[in-house]
């Protein structure tokens, strides 16, 4: 595994998102921290964007796809969102962390973070 990273920090998405009756009817904001697995010797050399990973067109990407879902659990929107990053942009691995600021109101956020590897 490449031990070089894109990173995308605090991507701020809006999405409905929560197991209680009252949450089905809102978005919510979310807080994405992810580490995406590349090898960027390549795009370095040739100063080529297209042989990265384009952290903009990810980022994008991330927002419209939780514009478009409404699961319970952050912790169903971060698996889903994994399998689809591994899927549409060739990640072999990644480190993803989901926030829900203001969900425990003690606690500045709280959330799940995983990591994924595919062979
Ligand atoms: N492990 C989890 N615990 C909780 C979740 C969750 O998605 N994963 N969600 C909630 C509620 O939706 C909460 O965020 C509402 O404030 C509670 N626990």
């Amino acid at each position: 595994m490449h031990s070089d990273r894109v990173i995308i920090e605090a991507l701020a998405v809006e999405t409905v998102i929560g197991v209680y009756d009252w949450e089905r009817d809102i978005q919510q904001r979310l807080l994405l921290d992810l580490e995406l697995a590349t090898d960027i010797r390549a795009a370095a050399a040739d100063d080529d964007i297209s042989l990265t990973l384009d952290y903009a067109a990810i980022s994008q990407r991330i927002a419209h796809f939780a514009d478009e879902q409404a699961f319970a659990l952050v912790e169903t929107f971060a698996e889903r969102l994994a399998t689809l990053l591994h899927e549409e942009f060739a990640i072999a691995w990644l480190r993803l962390t989901v926030r829900k600021p203001g969900a425990v109101a003690a606690a500045a956020a709280v959330g799940v973070r995983i990591e994924r590897e595919w062979s």
